[in-house]
């Protein structure tokens, strides 16, 4: 029986990474793998690693009919074994439930890695729909830490180091050097108790070397 299986984890996780690897595994047994990814930050059509690694990918656009591109690949004679489905999170909830018709009715299996909340902890449209009918959903064991140390379960956006909660859901971006905060738009994984508190690195190092402000003997 073929799966669709979620692959979940906050950004910098590894999710990219493992995707990577394992359609290196399943080609490497001979299987046929098809590769899928949308707003990729290296850009479009391609599936990267912070590790250094990418491979060329499919762009999923909203009108993307992943049925209809299967079928179509297999009437034209290609063979699929597997699809690796990368940033799925920025997918529609019809586009995942084709990908589970795709795996039900094609026997093909479908791997799917993505982010589960948003900037506003909330749940992504393809996420959600992930969460809701696949079978597997798996939490990556490379867990992200919050600067506090912490595992980091969310992730926050951030405009010169603060914490934003205002803005266009879709921001392709990537986790900041808390050393060197710039001016765009950066992402920074946070435990849920910062994330609450707006507490980024840069704010908590700002806190850290503030003046005293009570009078000390
Ligand atoms: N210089 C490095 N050395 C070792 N591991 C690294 C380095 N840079 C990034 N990584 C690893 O790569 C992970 C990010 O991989 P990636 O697949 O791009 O994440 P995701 O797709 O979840 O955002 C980090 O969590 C870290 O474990
Ligand atoms: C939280 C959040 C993230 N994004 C974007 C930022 C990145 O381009 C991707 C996540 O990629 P990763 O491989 O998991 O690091 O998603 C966004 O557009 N909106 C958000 O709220």
């Amino acid at each position: 029986m073929a799966e669709l299986v979620f692959y979940s984890g906050t950004m910098d996780s590894g999710k990219s990474t493992l995707a990577l690897q394992l359609d290196h595994n399943h080609r490497a047994r001979g299987r046929v793998g098809r590769i899928y990814s949308s707003h990729d930050r290296a850009g479009a059509a391609t599936l990267s690693s912070r590790l250094g690694l990418s491979t060329p990918a499919i762009e999923v656009a909203e009108d993307l009919d992943f049925w209809a591109d299967v079928v179509g690949e297999l009437t034209g004679g290609a063979r699929i074994d597997y699809l690796v489905c990368d940033e799925a999170q920025f997918y529609t909830s019809a586009q995942v439930d084709q990908l589970a018709k795709v795996a039900d009715e094609l026997a093909i299996d479908v791997f799917c890695f993505g982010i589960l909340t948003d900037f506003r902890t909330h749940l992504f449209s393809g996420s959600q729909r992930l969460v809701e009918i696949a079978d597997r959903v798996l939490t990556l064991q490379v867990e992200a830490l919050c600067w506090c140390g912490a595992r980091a379960t969310h992730n926050a956006r951030t405009e010169d180091g603060e914490m934003v909660t205002e803005g266009e859901v879709i921001v392709v971006g990537d986790v900041e050097d808390p050393d060197r905060p710039t001016p765009q738009v950066g992402y920074e994984v946070l435990c849920r108790r910062h994330h609450r508190k707006r507490m980024t690195a840069a704010r908590a190092k700002a806190g850290a070397l503030s003046p005293d402000v009570l009078p000390f003997d």
